[in-house]
């Protein structure tokens, strides 16, 4: 069986990754957003109005990306951000500069999930370690309310990625898709039904981890 991984496993197989291997960080967000682009790409949705929901990590680094792939991709796409721009991830500052060259709506707001058609969720990734408040808190409410398909990036907004455990609240995705390897909380209690179909993109899962 392949193996499940906690947030902090990820964490050091991304670390051991990139320090040791010396596979660049933005190297791996491109393979894990072009997964996920493909993967949007490769399903039936309705593509009319993509509204990405990222925050300032590299969750949402990985968030801007699949809205840059999909925008040459032809596709229309907006991102809402959510959160607190202090804590930019330098990726997630790199992703940005790139979207504004292609003219990618970066300041939507949460009133686009309206005409949603498909909304991306990258609030939260393996990274969320607290109880989910405030804007992030809203923001998750309103994609659940919006009636539309959520694809999520690595994990559903929320998900406790080591007990499948709701952090407060979570975003209830279609599909989600994961990087590497599958985590235990996609797996578990209510990680399951707000993961919906979970795929893993350049899925590591038979190998051990250094
Ligand atoms: N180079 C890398 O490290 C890669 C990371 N990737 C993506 O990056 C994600 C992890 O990124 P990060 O470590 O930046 O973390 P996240 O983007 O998951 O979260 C961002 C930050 O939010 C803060 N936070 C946690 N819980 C919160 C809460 N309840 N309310 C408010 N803030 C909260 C934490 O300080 C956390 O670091 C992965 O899930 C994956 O999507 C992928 O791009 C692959 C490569
Ligand atoms: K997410």
């Amino acid at each position: 069986m392949n193996k499940l991984v906690t947030a902090s496993e990820m964490k050091h197989f991304d670390s051991y990754t990139i320090n040791t291997i010396g596979i660049p960080s933005l190297v791996l967000m491109e393979r894990a957003s072009l997964a996920v682009r493909d993967f949007i790409l490769n399903s039936n949705y309705d593509l009319t109005n993509v509204v990405v929901v990222a925050g300032y990590g590299n969750n949402g680094g990985d968030g801007l990306c699949v809205a840059r792939l999909l925008k040459i991709a032809g596709v229309h796409v907006s991102v809402v951000p959510v959160g607190n721009s202090d804590h930019e991830s330098v990726e997630h500052a790199t992703q940005s500069k790139i979207c504004q060259y292609y003219q990618i709506d970066l300041n939507a707001k949460l009133a686009a999930l309206e005409h949603a058609t498909l909304v991306v969720d990258a609030i939260f990734g393996i990274g969320i370690d607290r109880t989910v408040l405030g804007a992030q808190a809203t923001a998750i409410d309103k994609i659940n309310q919006s009636n539309t398909p959520v694809i999520a990036v690595d994990m559903p907004s929320g998900i406790n990625t080591d007990t499948g455990e709701l952090m407060g609240t979570a975003v209830k995705a279609t599909a989600t898709v994961t990087f590497a390897f599958n985590k235990i909380g996609l797996t578990i209690v209510a990680g399951p039904t707000y993961a919906g179909n979970v795929t893993i993109a350049d899925d590591m899962g038979t190998y051990d981890i250094a």
